[in-house]
């Protein structure tokens, strides 16, 4: 077997694919993965398994969604069963009511919620209601926040937007980057002074940053946005993406007990079929047609199979300790790079929460987007190539995030740090 996940399967479909895709891929940070992506065969718990017959640890997990690991039996099945009853009625299905129901009784500022089929979708309409709600036109976001790959989220982004040189990407009218306020994450005099001198409908914001590495709120940040917002009547969005059912079946706003006026979901809530969600008090929801006047439809919105996905990884979730096993994993993991990394002299910084974590070297610490950025993305991406080299699949980007999930039991881990130990090694 080849090194890296890569051998002549691989390079043979890649080619296939420059011909087909632009850059070879349908979603950028795909292609940060060199000379050229492995391709998967199929997936189980923790691992995935090439075409090339290399079976890797997987600490990517779909960018997040799969927090239950690769085909959890009982999400399998669950699936299946809804196959076995049709996968698009254009009418609603019970399962809906299930599934959003779940979400509401674990979300605790969620009062209502509409289902759509992405997290870009959930944050375009997180916005357009804020708009609707407040008559006004200008958001809020911070530099290096991801919202998904819509206008008004493509301004300063994060993720592959920065990974590829286009935080702010060509093509935006320069009318919608106008509506389009940035301030660096953490910075509450910032926030504060646009909210004086601005209209601001809504100040929308990763409650714990997934798209720079991992970068944790100051205390009192998201306490300061949730009296800021308020005292100027704009609205709070947390886009939970990434960290709604990840940090908590209360996701990051039970975790840091702030309560938003709106909150995105997408990821975990659909057990790894396309999903998103805008959930939040119930007057805002309501102001969605066929209620009120702010527009939304889609052929796939709650679309059975997703539906099933999601509610049977919250059962889940409700029911076996995937929260500890992962968080457990995560700890490992980090606490074991930390202790190479110092014995070796390296200069640092790694951020982690739950089960999610990045390490950022050549830096003392990263708070916001502008610190991610100095930080050595060559000796990141070096450790990436040598852990998959060695079995294990860390994202290839220094902007994303290493999750963990309930299939990370000790004997993965033990097997992620016995190669750690050579790749730091050797780094
Ligand atoms: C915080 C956050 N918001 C929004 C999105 C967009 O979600 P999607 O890729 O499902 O459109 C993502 C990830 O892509 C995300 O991490
Ligand atoms: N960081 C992104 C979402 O969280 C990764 C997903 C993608 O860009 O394909």
């Amino acid at each position: 077997m080849d090194q890296g996940g890569c051998s002549v399967l691989s390079e043979n479909l890649w080619k296939e694919a420059l011909k087909l895709f632009a850059g070879g891929v349908n979603s950028p940070v795909r292609a940060a993965v060199k000379p050229y992506p492995f391709y998967v065969d199929r997936s189980e718990g923790a691992f995935l398994y090439t075409v090339d017959g290399k079976r890797l640890i997987d600490y990517v997990l779909g960018y997040g969604p799969l927090f239950l690991g690769h085909r959890h039996p009982y999400v399998e099945k669950k699936i299946i069963e809804q196959v076995q009853k049709g996968w698009l009625y254009g009418t609603p299905s019970p399962v809906e009511i299930k599934l959003a129901e779940k979400i509401i009784r674990h979300l605790p500022s969620a009062q209502k919620i509409r289902f759509v089929n992405s997290g870009t979708e959930a944050t375009m309409l997180a916005l357009r209601l804020a708009r609707g709600y407040t008559g006004r036109e200008k958001i809020l976001k911070f530099n290096g926040n991801y919202h998904g790959a819509h206008d008004y989220g493509l301004v300063e982004a994060g993720s592959a937007a920065t990974e590829f040189n286009v935080s702010t990407s060509n093509g935006i009218p320069l009318s919608i980057r106008n509506t389009v306020e940035i301030c660096e994450y953490n910075d509450l005099s910032c926030v504060e002074k646009t909210l004086k001198k601005e209209d601001i409908a809504g100040v929308i914001v990763e409650p714990v940053m997934g798209n720079m590495g991992l970068i944790l709120p100051e205390k009192d940040f998201l306490k300061g946005l949730r009296e800021l917002t308020k005292s100027y009547n704009s609205l709070l969005i947390f886009d939970e993406v990434i960290t709604g059912f990840r940090l908590g079946l209360s996701g990051a706003q039970g975790y840091f007990g702030i309560n938003p006026d709106l909150t995105t979901l997408g990821k975990i809530i659909g057990g790894g079929l396309p999903i998103g969600a805008v959930a939040g008090r119930a007057e805002i929801i309501d102001l969605l047609t066929p209620s009120g006047k702010v527009f939304n439809a889609g052929t796939f919105n709650a679309n059975p199979l997703s539906m099933a996905a999601g509610l049977a990884t919250i059962e889940v979730l409700e029911r076996e300790k995937v929260y500890d096993t992962a968080k457990e994993a995560t700890k490992a993991f980090s606490e074991e790079l930390s202790i190479l990394l110092e014995r070796k002299g390296i200069t640092f910084t790694l951020n982690r929460i739950e089960s999610m974590f990045q390490v950022f070297f050549g830096v003392k610490k990263v708070t916001n987007a502008t610190e991610a950025k100095q930080a050595d993305k060559n000796t990141y991406f070096k450790m990436h190539q040598r852990m998959l080299e060695g079995g294990v699949f860390i994202p290839p980007s220094q902007f994303e995030v290493i999750f963990s999930s309930g299939a990370h039991n000790s004997s993965v881990v033990n097997t992620t740090i016995e190669v750690t130990r050579k790749v730091i090694n050797e780094l």
